[in-house]
């Protein structure tokens, strides 16, 4: 028989569960500790199959546009290698999960380093109105989304509006309405799925509001359409960029630094943030310069610590040694590296 026109397999369906009588294919809370298997990672673009899982595509090929039958043949050798894997497989893909969350250190391109403390903005709509203050879940909102997104509070935008009218399901139980808007490497299947289950769960627990009566919206915008402080993310990635361009060894030794001062500090685990040197002057807050290891002000930090900090380089003295000529001992250094 010709294998093009074999039945294709149905794809697999969001529902949630808000009407009992709707079938439901896949329940959003049930879905996280699947996370690898459920995704159709084929019909992601290819470079957030990549981001998501390159252990599956050693050989990727461009194949956007391949036809169905391939897209099905190619899921099911995925879905098999997944099932036939074994525990030491499972273990190094449990192990990618874990760092692709985690944030990364300094050696990132400008657009990573953009993204890792980019902000994320949080519009809760719901009709419910909240024993608490307002300005207290709205505090409480911003912590947790902090946490799940791995930023500082300083990046979390959240907006609140209470005791709107809603309907979900044909009827109007508390329910709500909560939008992420994003750059979009903060958002995608896998991130999606399981900021899903840490998002409805904090709204349940500060709103009393089950997850199957909330709808979440995960809404990337691209780095030109995303502005904060006179200058779109697509804009401070340009600047990085052009610093690095104008002084390559500048940034070399910010990061030697960085993983310097990363080795020596304890504890200070928080997410890290651009120098506001390279990003800009005002974007320095004071929350993102207590993280940050290589912002200028972070000895001063370190200072009211009590630390001692005459082995460590500031951003200036890194600075400095980079603007004057060379002494013969660090060009040998240099060589040798
Ligand atoms: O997330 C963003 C972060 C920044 C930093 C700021 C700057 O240039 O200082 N511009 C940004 C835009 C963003 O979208």
């Amino acid at each position: 028989m010709d294998p093009s026109k074999q039945k294709k397999p149905s794809l697999p369906r969001l529902v949630t569960k808000a009407s009992a009588d709707r079938q439901s294919t896949i329940s959003l809370p049930t879905l996280a500790p699947k996370i690898p298997t459920e995704i159709n990672l084929q019909q992601r673009p290819k470079s957030e199959r990549e981001a998501i899982a390159p252990f599956l595509f050693p050989e990727d090929t461009d194949d956007e546009n391949l036809a169905p039958i391939n897209k099905y043949s190619l899921e099911f050798k995925i879905r098999k290698s997944v099932e036939e894997e074994s525990p030491t497989a499972t273990k190094k893909k449990t192990m990618y999960y874990e760092d692709a969350f985690a944030i990364r250190g300094s050696h990132n391109s400008p657009k990573e380093r953009v993204a890792q403390e980019s902000v994320v903005i949080a519009e809760l709509i719901t009709n419910h109105k909240a024993r608490e203050e307002n300005s207290r879940l709205i505090s409480d909102l911003v912590s947790r989304l902090a946490q799940i997104y791995q930023r500082s509070e300083s990046a979390l935008q959240v907006v609140v509006q209470q005791d709107i009218s809603i309907i979900f399901g044909n009827a109007s139980h508390p329910s709500y309405l909560l939008k992420i808007y994003a750059l979009p490497s903060a958002i995608g299947p896998v991130t999606n799925i399981r900021n899903t289950g840490l998002i409805q769960t904090a709204l349940q627990e500060l709103l009393g509001i089950p997850p199957d009566q909330g709808i979440v919206l995960f809404l990337p915008v691209p780095e030109e359409n995303l502005a904060t402080n006179g200058s779109t993310a697509q804009g401070a990635i340009s600047r990085l960029e052009r610093t690095e361009t104008d002084s390559p060894g500048l940034i070399k030794s910010i990061s030697r630094g960085m993983s310097r001062r990363l080795k020596s500090s304890s504890g200070n685990s928080g997410p890290f943030s651009l120098p506001s040197a390279l990003v800009s002057p005002a974007s320095a807050t004071p929350t993102n310069l207590v993280q940050s290891p290589i912002a200028e002000t972070a000895p001063v930090e370190d200072e009211r610590r009590g630390r001692t900090l005459k082995k460590r380089e500031s951003l200036r003295t890194i600075i400095h040694r980079h603007m004057r000529p060379k002494k013969e001992s660090e060009i040998k250094e240099d060589v040798k590296e």
